[in-house]
């Protein structure tokens, strides 16, 4: 944009204001030092009692962390100024904590508070009584540039230093993922402020941000919401370690480090180890929802009609209740929509009180220690366990899976003879606990395990990734925020399960949540447009009416394809690796799960350090280069990628529609540079160069 002034004042006027925030800075970081000092001093062990002083001192402790100043960062990256028609008008500097001085009054404001959101979302159709927003660059904990907007008035120059929002994209990558904290975009502001009643269901491309979006949104709900969600709970899901591990620094740069992460196996590991593999079309059929109700009868039928009385010998007298007294009760609990094993706790008592009820009949006047000490017998106990039997998990599918007879029953109407035949162990085991559970399996136990009793609830669960979850693993999700709300994260062509979901509309309704704000993101900040443009050649084939997302990264990228002789591939990946480790960043190499093995002994055979990752596994040394199975990056990213033999990647999936997903998400993993190296022809689907 022209000025009107020279260029020397302007960057005479530049340095000044930098020198002028510098200074305020310096200022913040002096009132942090004070904040720390005053936590420091408070004495725990002057609270009334050793219990409330424990409290006290975890309090103290936990406040103490928070206070803590990293001098790589700084306490701010943005400031707004206010001009409200009815206020006074007010300076204030945006940072990841709430910084005041002695009167208490603000000096930085948490980016969480809700005075920050003009931050975010102002723009010049709706300023919300900005005048000024202004961003900070930082480099090793200063402030090195100024990126200013005039949001009202004549439009006028803005002095500026580029766009933070493409450097910071642009910042080469070491490590794990990073925050967003200070470039958050008004759409993806709008799903991090949503009210923590609301499930939110974002679907958006490769690289559009829902990963950033959802942990920026259960620390925005942790903030806002504190004692309510401290108490129940936040849970990150995603698909698996490695993903895990890439952004497991995320919520702890952001002051919160007691959100738990888990992929759905960790979260369903405590049902039994995974013992057996099992082809896809059977794990498809074990994910399918109908499986819920063939689960719901497979425990209820186990109820038995009673067909004697029950009889209570005491003392010299027996007492009996009717077998059509007990059908009765046990008709009226099972109708009471309780589960089932809380249901049975109950049964007990409401037999004694029967039998009180013909003791006070024949006479008798016996009181509440009599009902329990009949309810504890040992008659009632062996009754109750003929008519209403206990019941685990893993008896019931055990059972399930080795029986025609108790298969066919508890399927009802729901499933095929051919589908309870695929059901069916060739070998049943002969106990539970010698069972091979398979993935699959989990998911069914989890919901056994509910059907007996409820699985308790937390607060809010972001899950990631979720196009992939059977309807029975969204089921097993969905039933941990049943009283809370949940935040979905995916991408429907990103979909590499047989099962993978369809429709938002039919996820939504397997986690619990018809109910839900549906939005879509389609700004992609990873991918670069050379490679956007080439991976969504795919689209039109595996995810017909799927848009790519449009790039809003300046710099277009790069792509290169590098055709090898055969016998030759993993020479020409090794000069790729070399080229693409030259500059700073990150660099991931990815290949066919079985070709891994082959690229990592060329590397080492190259002198090329490198990490691997695994699904069960990140890099504990965070190396620039990392070698990753095609399976496993998803969600992950790099400065450059280098694709090894896409087709073998394609074709290592159970069908066409699957391998080129999984291509797609391996395509879309890089910021700056994809690198294709091949033996084998491209995919058609990828065209010709
Ligand atoms: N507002 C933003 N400011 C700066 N960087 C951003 C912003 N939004 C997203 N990014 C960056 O873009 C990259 C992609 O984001 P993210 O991984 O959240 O995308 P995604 O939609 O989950 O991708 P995928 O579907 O491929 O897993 C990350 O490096 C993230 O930090």
């Amino acid at each position: 944009m022209p000025t009107s002034q020279p260029a020397g004042t302007k960057q005479d006027e530049l340095a000044d204001e930098l020198a002028r925030e510098q200074a305020f800075l310096d200022e913040a970081r002096a009132q942090l030092g004070r904040m720390r000092e005053l936590a420091e001093s408070l004495d725990a062990s002057k609270a009334s009692d050793a219990v409330s002083g424990e409290v006290l001192g975890w309090v103290l402790a936990r406040r103490i962390a928070s206070l803590q100043d990293d001098p790589r960062a700084t306490l701010f990256f943005g400031r707004i100024d206010v001009d409200p028609a009815d206020g006074p008008s007010e300076q204030l500097h945006i940072g990841r904590r709430h910084v005041s001085d002695e009167a208490g009054d603000p000096v930085v404001v948490d980016w969480r508070a809700p005075v920050s959101t003009a931050f975010y979302r102002a723009s010049k159709l709706d300023p919300m009584d900005v005048v000024l927003r202004r961003r900070f660059g930082v480099d090793r904990g200063r402030l090195t540039a100024i990126e200013d907007e005039h949001l009202q008035g004549p439009e006028q120059s803005d002095r500026t230093t580029g766009s933070l929002l493409a450097s910071e994209i642009e910042r080469p990558r070491t490590g794990p993922m990073r925050d967003i904290v200070s470039t958050i975009q008004p759409e993806q502001d709008e799903i991090v402020r949503s009210d923590v009643a609301v499930s939110v269901c974002v679907q958006g491309a490769p690289g559009t941000g829902k990963t950033a979006v959802g942990l920026h949104r259960a620390a925005w709900l942790l903030y806002s919401f504190r004692e309510r969600l401290d108490r129940s709970g936040v849970l990150v899901v995603g698909p698996n370690r490695a993903f895990l591990d890439h952004i497991g620094a995320v919520l702890p740069s952001l002051g919160e480090v007691r959100v738990r992460h888990a992929t759905i196996e960790t979260l369903l590991e405590h049902h039994g180890r995974v013992r057996a593999d099992e082809p896809a079309d059977l794990a498809t059929l074990k994910g399918d929802a109908r499986l819920a109700a063939v689960l719901r009868r497979a425990v209820w039928s186990t109820l038995r009609r009673p067909s004697e009385a029950l009889v209570v010998p005491r003392g010299a007298r027996k007492w009996r209740v009717p077998a059509y007294e007990v059908a009765e009760i046990v008709d009226e609990l099972a109708a009471r929509g309780v589960r089932y094993s809380a249901a049975r706790d109950l049964l007990p008592q409401r037999l004694a009180h029967h039998v009180l009820l013909e003791m006070e009949r024949a006479g008798d006047a016996p009181d509440d220690r009599v009902q329990d000490a009949v309810a504890r017998s040992a008659a009632v106990k062996k009754y109750v366990g003929t008519v209403w039997p206990a019941l685990d998990p893993q008896g019931v599918l055990h059972r399930l899976w080795s029986d025609p007879e108790v298969l066919r029953v508890a399927a009802g109407d729901d499933l095929t003879a051919e589908e309870r035949g695929r059901l069916l162990w060739d070998r049943p085991a002969r106990t539970k606990g010698a069972a091979r559970w398979s993935r699959a399996d989990l998911a069914l136990l989890d919901e056994l395990d509910d059907l007996l009793r409820r699985v308790p609830s937390l607060g809010h669960i972001v899950l990631d990734e979720a196009q992939d979850l059977s309807p029975m693993q969204l089921q097993a999700v969905g039933r941990r925020c049943s009283t809370g709300s949940v935040t979905v994260l995916g991408d429907i062509a990103q979909g590499t399960t047989p099962w993978a979901t369809a429709s938002w509309e039919e996820a939504m309704r397997h986690l619990g949540k018809p109910e839900h704000d549906l939005v879509v993101l389609d700004r992609g900040f990873r991918v670069p447009a050379a490679v956007i443009e080439y991976a969504a050649r795919l689209l039109p084939v595996m995810a017909p009416g799927l848009g790519a997302p449009v790039s809003v990264r300046e710099n277009p990228g790069r792509l290169e394809i590098r055709p090898a002789d055969a016998g030759a591939l993993e020479a020409e990946v090794v000069r790729a690796v070399e080229k693409a480790a030259a500059g700073p960043g990150s660099v991931g190499v990815i290949a066919p799960d079985a070709g891994l093995n082959r690229v990592s002994a060329a590397l080492d055979a190259a002198g090329i350090a490198h990490g691997r990752l695994d699904r069960d596994h990140g890099d504990d040394e965070d190396h620039q280069v990392e070698v990753v199975p095609a399976s496993v990056a998803k969600g992950l990213e790099f400065d450059r990628t280098v694709v090894v033999e896409p087709a073998a990647i394609a074709a290592a999936e159970p069908d066409e529609r699957t391998g080129l997903r999984r291509l797609y998400v391996v395509l879309t993993r890089a910021v700056s540079e994809l690198t294709i190296v091949h033996a084998e022809p491209l995919p058609a689907a990828l065209g010709t160069a």
